[in-house]
């Protein structure tokens, strides 16, 4: 299989999201285009992990609306799919006891000591090297996450896929790893909270609004200037939003 064509990065077609008998996310349609930098935004529960956990092909009835780079998820052998995407889920969770450099060895054969010294040192980790996993901090620990996925990046990695990627972190850390996904060399799917980062290093929004009945749709999706609205915005959340306008972006804010 060539997993490189001239069709889009990422393309979902009708994909709707069900866990059992309840519908969580009503059909909705996306292009993703190589090297564009997605923030997945909605409330709590609204369904972006859901729809992250679809993307690795972990949702398995969605596999085949879901195709990357022209081939259908559900045709492609997990190794095809772990070649062109990285992945940060919201914490890691390790499988036996390991060291954060175990851990990070994990991830590939081919990193080198060098290699493996320079991750760490970028994610902060390199003190903690030779320390448990289940001993570091919370923000410490999606450091590591993070750090595992960029061990695995290779020429071939097409997109980084990460679920609350700021969360657990302090205002420093956000700052450099939001400069680290500005900065990426391939296209970003994120799933955020803070209405504040998404500026920072997404060029699309892809907008769940939660409904009454528990099920969610998609209301937008597009760039920046088109659903950073005010009004698109609060009808996403449920409450009113507004904006304070700063010499170097705005500020969102619910309004009071
Ligand atoms: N395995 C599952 N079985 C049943 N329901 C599930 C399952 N996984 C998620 N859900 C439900 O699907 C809905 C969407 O969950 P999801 O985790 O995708 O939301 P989210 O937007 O990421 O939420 P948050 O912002 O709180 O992390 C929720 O109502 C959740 O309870």
């Amino acid at each position: 299989m060539n997993l490189i064509s001239d069709s889009p990065l990422l393309q979902v077609e009708q994909l709707s999201i069900q866990h059992g008998a309840q519908m969580i996310l009503e059909p909705f349609d996306w292009v993703v285009q190589t090297g564009e930098r997605w923030a997945i935004l909605g409330a709590n529960g609204a369904g972006k992990t859901s729809i992250l956990h679809a993307l690795l092909g972990i949702h398995a009835p969605s596999a085949q609306k879901i195709r990357l780079n022209g081939h259908k998820l559900n045709t492609m052998s997990v190794r095809q799919q772990a070649e062109l995407r990285m992945w940060v889920p919201q914490r890691y969770e390790e499988p036996f006891t390991l060291t954060v450099a175990q851990a990070l060895n994990c991830m590939t054969d081919d990193l080198n000591q060098e290699a493996a010294d320079l991750i760490l040192k970028q994610y902060g980790l390199f003190e903690r090297a030779h320390h448990w996993v289940h001993t570091l901090s919370g923000g410490e620990r999606q450091r590591l996450t993070w750090a595992m996925s960029a061990a695995r990046l290779t020429a071939k990695t097409q997109l980084w896929l990460l679920d609350e990627p700021f969360a657990a972190q302090d205002l420093a850390w956000q700052d450099t790893l939001l400069k680290y996904l500005d900065s990426a060399p391939c296209a970003v799917i994120a799933a955020v909270h803070d209405l504040n980062q998404v500026s920072q290093f997404a060029t699309h929004v892809l907008l769940i609004k939660k409904n009454v009945n528990q099920s969610a749709q998609v209301i937008k999706a597009g760039t920046l200037d088109e659903v950073m609205q005010i009004d698109i915005l609060s009808q996403a959340y449920g409450v009113q939003l507004n904006y304070l306008q700063a010499e170097q972006g705005c500020w969102w804010q619910v309004e009071s």
